[in-house]
């Protein structure tokens, strides 16, 4: 099967994108994983699906880099948006469907601001806080963030028993002058840092608000800078947007 897909990024967290409004896409485990792979295939952090869902301009079916789907991703829809625009499936604006349920979007002068869904709660750990932004995410706060081992110091937190089954991200966010944090993450179904992840910078951003940030949050992560807006509602948060760049690297073709 010849295979036309198109390579996405978002601040250095990059995907293979498809347009399956034919709904002609089957993908196996490892179809999607050999797409990602980095030495074989593609190379991604994951993989997207556009394709047609009654109500919404479109859905987003969205795969991590290991070939299993996953719940949200919100550079990923980030990514989309803009993909959904390029196709003329949208103009500058965006109601779609995705894992952890229905988005807006919109795009303007350049970035993508993307609504992730409310955040009814945040619950502290012992020197962390967990939080659900659309995927899981354990958020620390550390100083040096640049000299940390986030691929071991992640991966030793994402194999705890209470995430063994699951798994999480973990973020690690260093606390910056001027309303600023930077944060790396390790990601679940990566397995490894990723250069950003939108999920993971809202839950930062979100957890740090209660340290006193205010919305909105400015995040240097590894590929670039992201912004999180937000209102605080009780315990939760509502109106919470993701905004920054994405754009199209390359159009291809793969055998599969
Ligand atoms: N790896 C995440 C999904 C992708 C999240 C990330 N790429 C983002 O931008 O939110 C998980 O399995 O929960």
């Amino acid at each position: 099967m010849k295979l036309t897909f198109y390579k996405y990024q978002g601040t250095g967290n990059d995907f293979v994108v498809l347009d399956n409004r034919d709904q002609t896409i089957q993908l196996s485990q490892e179809q999607v994983a050999f797409l990602c792979d980095r030495r074989k295939g593609i190379g991604a952090d994951g993989l997207m699906l556009l394709q047609p869902k009654e109500g919404f301009d479109f859905e987003m079916v969205y795969y991590n880099a290991d070939g299993r789907p996953s719940s949200m991703c919100g550079n990923g829809g980030r990514c989309l948006v803009a993909f959904a625009q390029f196709l003329d499936v949208v103009e500058d604006q965006a109601y779609f469907i995705a894992a952890d349920g229905p988005h807006q979007a919109f795009l303007k002068d350049g970035l993508v601001h993307l609504q992730m869904k409310d955040v009814d709660a945040v619950e502290d750990l012992a020197e962390a806080t967990f939080l659900d932004t659309g995927s899981p995410h354990y958020v620390k706060q550390v100083e040096a963030l640049e000299h940390l081992n986030v691929f071991a110091e992640g991966r030793a937190v994402r194999y705890l028993d209470r995430f063994q089954a699951q798994g999480t991200n973990v973020n690690f966010v260093e606390h910056l002058p001027e309303n600023k944090l930077f944060v790396r993450t390790y990601e679940r179904g990566v397995e490894d840092e990723t250069f950003s992840c939108g999920t993971g910078v809202t839950a930062a951003a979100l957890s740090a608000s209660r340290a006193g940030y205010e919305s909105p949050v400015h995040i240097r992560v590894l590929g670039g800078e992201l912004q999180v807006s937000f209102e605080k509602e009780g315990h939760g948060f509502k109106n919470v947007f993701l905004i920054g760049p994405a754009e199209q690297v390359f159009k291809g073709e793969i055998r599969l």
